[in-house]
């Protein structure tokens, strides 16, 4: 059912001169959906976050909020906002300043910008915070100044570029599930470049993957990770393997592929290398014609019966966990 505070990219194109950063693509996002735009470097993530925001005109095509065409409105008007991914918070300012700064382009006074600012920053738990300056606070706290700043102008969207990219692996942990948490709060949409594939897994409610300018797939987490459609994806989203079986290409889950030493079917491979990972263990497998094959065995399956590198081993698969992938 669509909602009038819907977002939707029809047939958006940028160029950059004879660059193609984004071809034609046409989406809808769905309001109140925490959505993940996933694809490597230069797929046009970025481009068309820019272009939702206003930051960057639209070559060809419209982009729509609700019933309303919004792009080529000035960013301050779209009902979008965005958070860098540097923060691009001002250094001599305090955080108290740095949350109100819009709206003291907007003219409004200063008791009532400092009162919304101070609610922004109860919002993000950076309340006692409020009277320090960017270089006082941690990167996960800079992280929470720059969502608050972006949220005082109350947008129906919020777009993030790459907003974790900055934080060690661990807070980066943290923040993800800080950052879900005030998307349900809110209830607007969250269009959050990255491209990490487990951080969209975790985050999002729609994963949308982009390659070479356009989107190559885009549906709930489980279904993109459970059903890749193309090769691309496949490989992209990571824990697959792409094999080759009668003239066909499939994707088969590398928690899927049963080690059966002594098994009739499947097929032989050479163990080419074991990785402990803790709670599973991943085999490097080469099978006929040199196919690279990754088995991740639960750790205690494997101990059970341990493997070197050097052995041979058969493997199989259910039937139904092979997904046949767009030719
Ligand atoms: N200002 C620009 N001028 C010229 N070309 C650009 C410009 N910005 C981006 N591009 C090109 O457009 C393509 C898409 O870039 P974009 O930044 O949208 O990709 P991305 O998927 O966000 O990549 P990354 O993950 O590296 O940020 C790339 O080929 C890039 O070199």
């Amino acid at each position: 059912m669509r909602s009038k505070l819907d977002l939707e990219l029809v047939s958006v194109t940028k160029r950059y001169g004879t660059t193609v950063a984004v071809n034609a693509i046409n989406h809808l996002f769905h309001h109140g959906s925490y959505v993940c735009l996933l694809g490597p470097s230069g797929c046009g993530k970025s481009s068309t976050l820019r272009m939702i925001a206003g930051h960057e005109s639209v070559s060809e095509g419209a982009i729509l909020l609700g019933n309303t065409d919004i792009s080529q409105m000035p960013p301050a008007r779209r009902g979008t906002a965005m958070m860098f991914q540097s923060y691009a918070l001002f250094p001599h300012m305090t955080v108290l300043d740095n949350v109100a700064f819009s709206q003291k382009m907007k003219g409004i006074d200063k008791a009532t910008r400092h009162k919304k600012a101070r609610e922004l920053l109860e919002l993000v738990g950076l309340d006692t915070l409020a009277d320090r300056v960017p270089a006082q606070l941690s990167g996960g706290q800079q992280q929470r100044a720059a969502l608050a700043r972006a949220l005082i102008t109350g947008p129906e969207v919020l777009l993030l570029d790459e907003p974790l990219s900055a934080l060690d692996p661990f807070l980066r942990i943290r923040m993800r599930s800080e950052l879900k948490k005030l998307q349900q709060e809110l209830g607007i949409t969250f269009v959050h470049v990255t491209h990490g594939q487990d951080e969209a897994l975790a985050l999002a409610d729609e994963v949308v993957v982009m390659n070479n300018a356009v989107i190559e797939q885009a549906g709930p987490a489980r279904e993109v990770f459970n059903a890749p459609k193309t090769e691309f994806v496949a490989r992209f989203i990571g824990g697959h393997n792409v094999i080759a079986l009668n003239g066909k290409r499939f994707a088969l889950r590398s928690d899927r592929v049963q080690i059966a030493p002594g098994a009739d079917g499947g097929l032989e491979t050479a163990v080419a290398s074991v990785e402990y990972l803790g709670t599973h263990v991943s085999l490097g497998l080469v099978g006929p014609g040199d196919t690279a094959i990754n088995a991740m065995v639960p750790e205690e399956e494997f101990f059970a019966k341990p493997l070197e590198q050097g052995s041979q081993v058969r493997i199989n698969w259910h039937e139904r966990d092979l997904h046949p992938l767009a030719q």
